[in-house]
């Protein structure tokens, strides 16, 4: 295979030490391992790792990040590369830290509800794990990412608006910083519900973005499996009566678990991919969880709401198949639209505004990409005032991806505007650096330079993600 020639002889010589930490088999610069670890699912590109290693444990992720900073050469952290925000992409030469090989599952704690996992634990893998235990981990971003690149992502997905997205998951961290140091986020061993002690270092890292260390487990909170599950569609005559039932449905303080919003183009994409037949209409995919009155109860409040906004009678997905091939589809919905332009790549805005402000957004956004001339699908965790405009653009065309690029800019920006968020769950990335000044403002930006400051002087956790240059 072919080596990578390294323009600077430092390179070489952190080659030889990460071999001698790691195994030289652990410690590769093939072309193929670099080209694998070039990307993620997103549209943005960069450049190829140097190096990639792959540690087994706390100590040799301590030991290969000890030797980064002394040859101060970039690290970034690599978890299963679902990110859609660029996330693991290199921006200058450097080391990319694949954690997949840290895979333990330990200290399940049944009675207490909590679990600590590794970075190559996926949420899937922790699921099946648990599953006669009568526990489940409920944040579930369509792929399936580890856990502890959902916790450096601030993860979140369908089930959020029931049990909380990643944030309110996550009772302690066990973390590497760039110079080696390695520590707990709430104390070793603490596992507690709550805690008033000392600043809140566990949120702190959670959708920090691989720029301020190395997440290398985390204790996260496990949940009842509900006696009883419901799913259906409903499909409106228009956007607003759909996101208008959502609104309703959440005033009226039912505890639905999943209320996700489909718009036209998107229910078409995931008809032809999923081979599912849904009205070509504004849709509404839904679950209730409880005990079998509970959630009959909840169905019925939502079924009224649902009809005085013109929704259609429920679908029901009868049967365990069938439900889960319905979220299955709500899952491959990037996917699913992706086929719509086959050879054309995905730019997924990601913003959240409070759920009052969701019609307003959602008519922005369609006037938006109307303006810009660009073919757009919409989904949305509408329950969470969360959803996604997946532009897309043929990355060989200027204009467009230019166009496209600006359509999301204003899309963050309205949402901002609205007192939301450009990112709801997806991060700052490459692309949205510049939104995160005006979200938070010049004072907030410069308390948060200050802390990525302390914690990595030199700037070599994953350079050029989530904060604006310094
Ligand atoms: C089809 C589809 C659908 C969705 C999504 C993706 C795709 C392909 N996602 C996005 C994605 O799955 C989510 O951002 C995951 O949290 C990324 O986890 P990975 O392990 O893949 O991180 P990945 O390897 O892509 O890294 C992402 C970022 O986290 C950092 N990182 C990763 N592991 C780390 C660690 N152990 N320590 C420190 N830093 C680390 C990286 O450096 C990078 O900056 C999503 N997301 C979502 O929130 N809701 C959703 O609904 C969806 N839906
Ligand atoms: C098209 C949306 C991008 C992925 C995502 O976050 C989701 O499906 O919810
Ligand atoms: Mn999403």
């Amino acid at each position: 295979f072919k080596r990578y020639k390294s323009i600077s002889p430092s390179i070489d010589k952190l080659h030889s030490e990460l071999s001698a930490i790691v195994g030289k088999k652990n410690a590769v610069s093939s072309l193929a391992a670099r080209e694998h670890h070039n990307h993620d699912e997103s549209h943005h590109t960069g450049g190829s790792p140097a190096i990639v290693v792959w540690p087994n444990s706390v100590q040799e992720v301590s030991e290969v990040a000890r030797a980064c900073y002394l040859n101060s050469v970039p690290m970034i952290p690599f978890g299963t590369g679902t990110g859609l925000e660029g996330g693991v992409i290199p921006k200058t030469e450097s080391v990319t830290v694949n954690l997949t090989n840290m895979d333990a599952i330990s200290d399940l704690n049944i009675e207490d509800f909590d679990v600590r996992v590794q970075p190559g634990v996926t949420r899937k893998a922790l699921n099946r794990e648990i599953r006669n235990t009568g526990l489940w981990f409920p944040v579930d971003p369509g792929a399936d990412a580890s856990i502890c690149g959902m916790v450096a992502t601030g993860a979140s997905g369908t089930n959020a608006v029931r049990y909380g997205t990643i944030k309110h998951n996550v009772l302690n961290l066990e973390v590497v910083l760039a110079d080696g140091t390695i520590l707990n986020t709430g104390g070793s061993k603490r596992r507690c519900r709550k805690s008033s002690a000392g600043y809140n270092l566990t949120e702190l890292f959670i959708g920090s973005e691989g720029t301020l260390g190395f997440i290398t487990s985390a204790t996260v909170r496990l949940h009842g499996m509900p006696e009883s599950t419901l799913s259906a569609v409903c499909s409106f005559p228009s956007v607003q009566d759909a996101v208008n039932t959502s609104i309703q449905v959440l005033q009226y303080s039912i505890p639905i678990a999943r209320i996700e919003f489909l718009d036209n183009v998107a229910i078409k994409a995931v008809n032809n991919f999923s081979k599912l037949e849904n009205k070509i209409a504004p849709t509404l995919f839904l679950e209730f969880h409880g005990s079998e009155a509970g959630a009959k109860e909840q169905v019925n409040q939502v079924a009224e709401i649902a009809a005085a906004n013109g929704g259609t009678q429920f679908k029901w997905a009868e049967t365990v198949e069938e439900r889960s091939k319905l979220w299955q589809a709500r899952h491959d919905t990037f996917y699913a639209l992706l086929a719509l332009k086959p050879g054309n790549k995905g730019y997924s805005t990601d913003v959240c505004v409070p759920i009052s402000q969701l019609p307003a957004a959602i008519e922005h956004s369609l006037s938006i990409v109307e303006k810009y001339g660009i073919l757009c699908g919409i989904a949305g965790h509408v329950g969470d005032g969360n959803y996604h405009c997946l532009l897309m653009l043929d990355s060989d065309n200027e204009s467009e991806v230019l166009r496209a690029k600006m359509a999301a800019e204003e899309i963050g920006r309205k949402a901002i505007f609205l007192g939301g968020s450009c990112t709801g769950e997806h991060g700052i990335g490459i692309g949205k650096r510049e939104l995160l000044k005006e979200e938070v403002g010049l004072e907030t930006l410069n308390v948060m330079k200050g802390i990525k400051n302390v914690l990595d002087p030199r700037n070599l956790m994953n350079p050029f993600k989530g904060l604006p240059e310094i």
